[in-house]
């Protein structure tokens, strides 16, 4: 099915159509069917068989150029990603940052890729190889289109496996750039391969016999369905879902770096962040004062083209979810919460832009954990301000999601700042920041948001190595994107029991 980019989305949600913020057709393309996902499967086969001969060290060159040429791109890369997404040329361009910094970081470790040497009795020994898996698939969400698929590919590329990309169909244009960078930077043909489409394509890939692996970010209902295809062939998954985030702010914090943290932790990418801090607690002394200054950053936000070097916010994916989103905030109203401030479309004054689907970022006051604004994942610019007393009390609260991808704390109590996050049920904790992203840092989540505390110590990855689902970013994902082989070698006789 042939499809456009750029059509304005007001109507139902079709899996195999494309859509951009601003009603403007930016490409077209076909989604892929069986043939398509057969003959890009095939493709990657191929290229694996030459990919995996490879030494650490050859690969690495490889993503180091990749990194390289990503570098030497940014400005246009973030252009694209601009105009795919919706957010702010600011913002795209430290997302292109933060890809080439992972093709880096996985460049530099490829060659570290080792096993263990053991010493048997008489002089026999084993030892172990830390082998590629093969085929392995990426599916992304559409917040971060360029970002995910470099996570996801530059360790999966480290580790001598070929990989095939489907990104979001909202967001379908960047991960071909990065399909044509690793090609141009010397990976085989086909060792990146891109294929578009939605939950159909999504699940052709999850179900072919010849991938060996899915990573999956997006929602934790497609999340699901996505455990469920790979258990039936018995695929490893990694899977970065959704959150509902605590952000805790203590009275002995410094305000004003507790205040720039809330609107990090709020509003990056139009509100639509997994790992988004939007339930924000403040402790009562605060409270007041703490709230003053956020609403009145918030309301400082420009709102706008996102192209323009001056606008901090652009317009949302789409019309349904802006509408979501909005929803969000009427049912927060009804519920007892006070809006104090933004929650509404905004139409920008030119012209070009009145189609755009933006709207007000929002910080919601009076809120109690039983709304839904403060139970449920928005995905949208909208802050939930809760107030607390205790330390204890606070935790409790904060862990009483089921939900656990992020969470942060704000004091200048050293002991209490380590304390807390030792208590949170999060996969990734921020003291005194938010929504920072170092490659070198694991990024990934518990409970619902990613992950169980499951999984296989080795000797490699002892203290470090207890997740379900995977990571990404971080040494400890190279156990996700590799398995281990044990090769037991004799040098005496065979003690036969016959
Ligand atoms: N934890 C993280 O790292 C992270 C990062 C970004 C977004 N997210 C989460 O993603 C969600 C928003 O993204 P979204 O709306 O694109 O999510 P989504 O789950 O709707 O879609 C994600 C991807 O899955 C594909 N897909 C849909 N149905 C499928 C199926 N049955 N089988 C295979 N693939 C299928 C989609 O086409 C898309 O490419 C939010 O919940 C957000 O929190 C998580
Ligand atoms: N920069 C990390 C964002 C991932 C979640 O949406």
């Amino acid at each position: 099915m042939t499809t456009q980019i750029g059509v304005s989305f007001d109507g139902s949600l079709d899996e195999d159509s494309i859509w951009t913020w601003c009603s403007r057709v930016i490409a077209t393309f076909s989604c892929s069917g069986e043939k398509e996902v057969n003959l890009a499967v095939e493709d990657a086969k191929a290229a694996f068989k030459i990919w995996r001969q490879k030494s650490g060290l050859e690969r690495g060159r490889i993503l180091l150029e990749a990194a390289r040429i990503i570098r030497e791109r940014t400005d246009e890369i973030a252009t694209v990603e601009s105009i795919n997404n919706g957010k702010s040329i600011l913002e795209a361009r430290l997302d292109i940052d933060t890809s080439w910094q992972c093709l880096e970081y996985y460049a530099g470790l490829a060659g570290s890729m080792a096993g263990e040497h053991i010493q048997l009795p008489g002089g026999s020994f084993g030892y172990t190889r830390r082998e590629p898996l093969g085929v392995c698939v990426g599916i992304g969400a559409w917040n971060y289109p360029f970002q995910i698929a470099s996570w996801k590919s530059a360790p999966a590329l480290a580790c001598g496996n070929a990989m095939v990309f489907k990104p979001s169909p909202f967001t379908p244009v960047t991960a071909l750039l990065l399909a044509e960078i690793y090609t141009e930077a010397g990976a085989p043909p086909g060792l990146f391969n891109v294929v578009q489409g939605g939950g159909a394509t999504g699940q052709l890939l999850c179900q072919h016999r010849d991938v060996a692996k899915v990573s999956f970010t997006g929602s934790v209902p497609t999340g699901t369905k996505i455990m469920e295809a790979a258990a039936k062939g018995i695929k490893p998954v990694t899977l970065e879902l959704g959150g509902k985030s605590p952000l805790i702010i203590f009275a002995d914090c410094n305000l004003e770096n507790a205040v720039k943290g809330a609107l990090m932790a709020n509003f990056l990418t139009q509100g639509e962040v997994c790992c988004n801090g939007t339930r924000v607690f403040v402790q009562k002394e605060i409270l007041d004062k703490f709230t003053e200054q956020v609403v009145q950053q918030t309301q400082r936000i420009k709102i706008g083209d996102p192209l323009l070097e001056g606008t901090r916010m652009g317009p949302l994916i789409n019309r349904p979810h802006l509408e979501r989103v909005l929803g969000f905030v009427k049912g927060a109203k009804e519920q007892g919460a006070k809006v104090l401030c933004g929650g509404d479309p905004y139409v920008p004054e030119d012209p070009k832009l009145k189609d755009g689907y933006f709207m007000r970022p929002c910080v919601l006051g009076n809120c109690r954990d039983d709304m839904t604004c403060v139970k449920e994942e928005i995905f949208g610019p909208v802050m939930s301000i809760l107030s607390f007393d205790t330390e204890a009390e606070v935790l409790e609260r904060a862990n009483n999601t089921a939900f656990g991808l992020a969470a942060g704390v704000f004091t200048r109590d050293l002991q209490r700042a380590h304390r807390v996050v030792a208590e949170l049920q999060a996969g990734v904790c921020f003291i005194n920041n938010y929504n920072v992203s170092p490659v070198e840092l694991p990024f990934g989540g518990y409970k619902k948001s990613g992950s169980q505390p499951v999984g296989i110590v080795t000797a490699q990855n002892r203290g470090a190595s207890r997740e379900g689902f995977g990571r990404e970013n971080g040494r400890v994902t190279i156990e996700h994107y590799s398995q281990l082989k044990t090769v037991c070698v004799e040098m005496g006789d065979v003690e036969s029991a016959f």
